[in-house]
């Protein structure tokens, strides 16, 4: 059974329409990355999904069955944005009350490693920072050991260091088989860390499928160099070539297989090319292919 399903789900706030006839399944033991740029939907979705929103239309299940009862029960932990922690308890005190309102909560040391907490498990919550309140927030959302796990722009306020412990810890969380849906606008953290992205803009899915297979779909990667006076005649023939534009000198080479048009460019011509540069079809650009306004 799969771990998380839209059916046609669709959501009106007034006359904004945040969810569009979404339609979607998520395998249990995957983690996935939601992303899409600002207004796409992807609170909208993971407050659906924690059954703090109902849809105006169509269906959200987890494990098969209604939100409410999967968060109710342990079985899905969220990580908003928001959420005020209780001031006056230390991290400690605070992890520790919310797991023990789950019916089979991870043992307190494991949520406060996996959260990176060890070292402020005695601070009160009050005297934290944004960084540091969201990973109390992992921390809580991990605490009832659920097999599903939401974290909405987790790393958001996280400074680099932090960020990468907070991966290592969501890995280590997922490892076993627990599903993770996370919602970014890090196209590094999507491509980094999941092993499907999902990119959603305008409340719809404008891709799906691993980082590798969306930068492919959105075409090619780029040989440049500097050929100066040299003519370019014969290098849209190059192996893998889709498009050559030239431009005072300087070659840019789109192709679907830059090493096999470097190495044709190198072995079948005697061009005496410089300055090679080769650039990735990044995330971003498939990104802002996709969610541009049509
Ligand atoms: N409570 C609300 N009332 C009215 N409109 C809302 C409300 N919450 C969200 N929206 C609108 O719904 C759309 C989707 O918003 P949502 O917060 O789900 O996007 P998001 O992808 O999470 O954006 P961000 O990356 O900025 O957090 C946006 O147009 C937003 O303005």
């Amino acid at each position: 059974m799969d771990a998380i399903t839209f059916d046609h789900v669709s959501k009106h706030y007034g006359d904004v329409l945040a969810v569009a006839d979404l339609s979607l399944a998520i395998e249990p033991g995957s983690t996935v990355a939601l992303l899409g740029p600002n207004g796409a939907g992807k609170s909208t979705s993971i407050n659906l999904l924690l059954g703090l929103l109902r849809p105006s239309s169509g269906q959200v299940l987890v494990h098969g069955r209604d939100p409410g009862a999967a968060v109710r029960d342990g079985e899905m932990g969220g990580m908003l944005q928001s959420g005020e922690l209780i001031p006056e308890l230390t991290v400690k005190e605070l992890v520790d009350l919310v797991r023990r309102l789950y019916p089979r909560p991870l043992p307190l040391d494991d949520i406060l490693r996996l959260a990176d907490l060890g070292d402020l498990a005695g601070r009160r919550a009050n005297k934290l920072s944004g960084g540091q309140t969201q990973r109390v927030r992992f921390a809580l959302a991990i605490a009832g050991a659920p097999r599903i796990l939401l974290l909405d722009e987790p790393t958001a306020a996280m400074d680099v260091e932090s960020r990468l412990r907070f991966w290592a810890g969501m890995h280590d969380y997922a490892a076993g088989g627990r599903t993770v849906l996370f919602a970014t606008h890090y196209l590094e953290e999507a491509d980094a860390h999941a092993d499907r992205v999902l990119v959603i803009a305008r409340g719809q899915l404008a891709a799906d499928g691993t980082a590798a297979e969306i930068k492919a779909g959105v075409g090619g990667q780029t040989v440049r160099f500097t050929l100066g006076e040299q003519p370019a005649a014969g290098l849209d023939r190059l192996p893998g070539v889709t498009a050559v534009e030239v431009v005072d000198g300087v070659v840019t080479l789109h192709t679907a297989d830059p090493d096999a048009t470097l190495s044709g460019l190198y072995r079948g011509t005697t061009l005496d090319v410089r300055h090679v540069q080769l650039s990735g079809a990044d995330l971003e650009a498939a990104f802002l292919a996709l969610t541009r306004e049509s």
